[in-house]
């Protein structure tokens, strides 16, 4: 038997009364009828001055205030079809430290009523959403409360309101005289305000500055304040264990030598329990070795530098980190790229130095990443309330400046990309149709089967890339007969291809793999940082993307790219840093129709969240494009036609949007503006403002990308990451 439409609808009415009458002891005013708990808001503040007829009026469901006003005030909705148990939810959240935005579901009169009572109140009209100051917040939702229950907001949560009230120490109120002379007096201003900040923060931050702007100096700096917390901890890269130690000797200088252990093998740890000892100096992966011997040392302060290694919370390194920095009173944390591609990744981070303020990675990952619960568990790939994360961290967590705010007479970096020649990237017509389908794997497969699809394209980029690289490289010496560079490359064909090429042209170089012992890495620093005859450092962009200081080098070639742009920020700044006489060029050595085609916008779509969460002053957009000498027409950097899908496309033109072709700009064919905006489409649709179906357009985790990344090299760069 079917029910007649009205049958229907009283049917709709029955349950809704029945509903109603269910909700009558979760409403304040416990005397109130149904109908009077339907039309309730009618008497609240918010419709203060309302003509009586002004809610609308459905001729079957009776008054339902919160349906917008008839036509001519704004909604094409029809207000007939707003049913009235619906109910209208909204979010809050900070969009600065002193003003919160609400953002309702939908339209609804009565609050916009209440918010015309707040006196802070502004209306945005690029966003069409209003804003009100902090201190009228309690106002705000006591006067919302009022239309509940059809108009519920989830406030801010309780430790973002706890971190806006947190009673803050002026920073320079603090005295730095504990700190020991030698260091003291060889801080920079900026590193001395560094080191105010976090003696505020009472020995619990992050220093997230530039890289190269002497984070180690400012550690050391708080460490030397709380002296009377140690023993000090110390966990860095195995790499970076000898540069830790000399450092303290020569700014710590009070410290003997004897009571400094670098923990490297078994053997030495005895000494790590003997008392004397006063600091001691591991890698990560020791940390997770000898947890527990660490954890009977009882660390008073604990560093950790390159912090960003600890993206999962779920690692054992992570794990054994969480163990000893509970038990300590002071923990800070050194990266200059705190979060190399999203907000997921700062928690661990954030969860060391305040292990209570976030009740769980799931609430972080709500509010922040916009997780999103799916059949293979949480979503946190995305990114939401970056304006709130962003006070929320420096108001509580860390300080980052940028060699631009603090080292004047640093000069800027410029950041160019060139345009392999293409008719140096020869492909029979299989191999054409292979790429092809790896670039249509890496677009529009499942997340799960891009991951594979991304490393395989990757490597076979690799290998067509090396005649063009190598030719740019003969190229740019004849051109460049004097001056220091530094050429990064992942893959371990390409940096013997670069290093058969310096053999071949005669030039003196050093060479920083995954394999390459720590000790010979200091060795092989000083050499090109001194020695006139050597003129290039050829450097695996895992193993030697950060901890290395190569200011003697003006320009930086990457003949690969990571699809992480923290890392090739990292990279870049070994050369562009404090010791920096020069300018600094980065240049990216680009192949149409490879993988970089899909790894370029990527990188983009990633900083400009980075950007958003003020972890990032950098982009990718300023970056100028040249071409490698070429006989060939440019048409020929077209992506593959047969990836084509119309919407991809630059109308009228083979440009896929925000390929290599298309950043070329009007040179060819697209003009400047189309292009602009193509591009300005493209950063888009990778990262920011996701939909839900442009979510699933991305790689999805960075550090399982990582780990079959890892996998597939071929290179023993697996040893640089894992060997942490
Ligand atoms: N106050 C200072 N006086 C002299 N040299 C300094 C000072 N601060 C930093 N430096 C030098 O600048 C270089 C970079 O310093 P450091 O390695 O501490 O930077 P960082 O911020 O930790 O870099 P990264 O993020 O790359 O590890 C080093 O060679 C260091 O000796």
């Amino acid at each position: 038997m079917t029910c007649t439409k009205e049958e229907i609808e009283q049917k709709r009415l029955a349950a809704l009364q029945k509903r109603q009458n269910k909700l009558v002891p979760s409403v304040n005013s416990t005397n109130k009828t149904s109908t009077d708990l339907l039309c309730s808001p009618l008497s609240s503040p918010a419709f203060a001055g309302r003509p009586s007829k002004n809610p609308v009026y459905n001729s079957n469901a009776g008054f339902h205030p919160y349906a917008r006003p008839p036509s001519g005030q704004g909604s094409s909705r029809n207000q007939n079809t707003v049913p009235i148990g619906k109910v209208i939810s909204g979010t809050v959240y900070l969009i600065t430290e002193n003003r919160f935005e609400v953002n309702p579901s939908e339209f609804c009169v009565p609050l916009i009523n209440v918010f015309k009572t707040i006196p802070s109140r502004s209306y945005d009209a690029n966003t069409k959403l209003w804003n009100f100051s902090v201190s009228d917040y309690h106002e705000l939702m006591k006067q919302v409360s009022s239309l509940e229950p059809y108009v519920v907001l989830g406030g801010l949560p309780t430790y973002v309101l706890k971190v806006l009230q947190d009673p803050t120490v002026d920073p320079n109120s603090i005295d730095l005289s504990p700190v020991e002379s030698t260091l003291r007096n060889k801080l920079m201003p900026f590193q001395e305000e560094g080191a105010r900040y976090g003696i505020s923060r009472r020995g619990r931050c992050m220093i997230a500055d530039d890289m190269g702007l002497g984070k180690t100096f400012q550690a050391l700096a708080i460490a030397s304040y709380y002296r009377h917390n140690w023993p000090l901890l110390i966990v860095t890269t195995s790499s970076m264990r000898e540069t830790w130690q000399s450092k303290i000797h020569e700014l710590l200088p009070s410290v003997p030598l004897m009571n400094i252990v670098t923990l490297t093998t078994g053997k030495d740890v005895q000494l790590v329990a003997d008392r004397q000892t006063e600091i001691v100096i591991v890698s990560y992966k020791i940390t997770s070795m000898h947890t527990d011997l660490l954890k009977n040392k009882k660390f008073g302060f604990v560093i950790i530098d390159e912090s960003h290694y600890l993206k999962s919370h779920k690692a054992q390194c992570t794990l054994a980190l969480r163990g000893i920095t509970r038990q300590c009173s002071r923990v800070v944390l050194l990266s200059g790229t705190p979060a190399l591609s999203r907000p997921a990744e700062l928690y661990t981070q954030l969860a060391l130095i305040q292990p209570s303020l976030f009740p769980s990675y799931t609430e972080y990952g709500k509010r922040y990443c916009a997780g999103k619960q799916t059949t293979f568990g949480w979503d946190m790939s995305g990114q939401s309330h970056l304006a709130e994360l962003q006070v929320i961290l420096q108001k509580r967590f860390l300080i980052r400046r940028t060699k631009d705010e603090v080292l004047t007479k640093l000069e800027s970096k410029t950041r160019e990309t060139v345009l392999l020649d293409s008719s140096l990237i020869l492909r029979s017509a299989s191999e054409e149709r292979g790429l092809s389908q790896m670039a249509e794997a890496c677009l529009n497969s499942r997340p799960t089967e891009r991951h594979a699809a991304l490393l395989t394209f990757f490597s076979e980029s690799a290998k067509l890339k090396i005649p063009a690289i190598c030719k740019y490289i003969k190229q740019l010496l004849k051109e460049m007969p004097s001056g220091k560079f530094l050429v990064f490359a992942h893959h371990r064909i390409v940096i013997d291809a670069v290093c058969d090429t310096l053999d071949e042209c005669s030039v003196n170089y050093i060479c920083i793999v995954g394999t390459t012992p720590p000790a010979t890495r200091a060795d092989l620093v000083d050499k090109f940082q001194h020695s006139v005859s050597c003129r290039c450092a050829v450097l695996s962009i895992t193993a030697a993307n950060s901890g290395l200081t190569l200011t003697a080098a003006n320009l930086v070639l990457f003949a690969e790219l990571h699809w992480n742009p923290g890392i090739l920020s990292q990279a870049e700044s070994r050369a562009h840093r404090i010791g920096q006489t020069g300018g600094v060029c980065a240049r990216y050595l680009l192949a149409a129709g490879t993988c970089d085609d899909v790894m370029w916008p990527l990188l983009r779509g990633k900083l400009t969240v980075l950007n958003d969460v003020g972890l990032s002053n950098d982009t990718f957009d300023d970056t100028t494009m040249k071409h490698q000498e070429s006989k060939n027409n440019i048409t020929q950097y077209l992506t593959p036609p047969n990836l084509k899908n119309k919407n991809d496309y630059i109308p009228g033109t083979n440009i896929r949007k925000g390929t290599l072709k298309s950043e070329m700009g009007a040179s060819n064919c697209v003009p400047d503006a189309q292009c602009a905006l193509v591009n300005a489409e493209c950063s888009k649709s990778l990262n920011v403002n996701k939909t839900d179906e442009q979510k699933d357009d991305l790689f999805p985790d960075d550090i399982e990308l990582e780990e079959s990344f890892l996998e597939a090299d071929d290179d023993d760069e697996l040893l640089a990451n894992l060997d942490l």
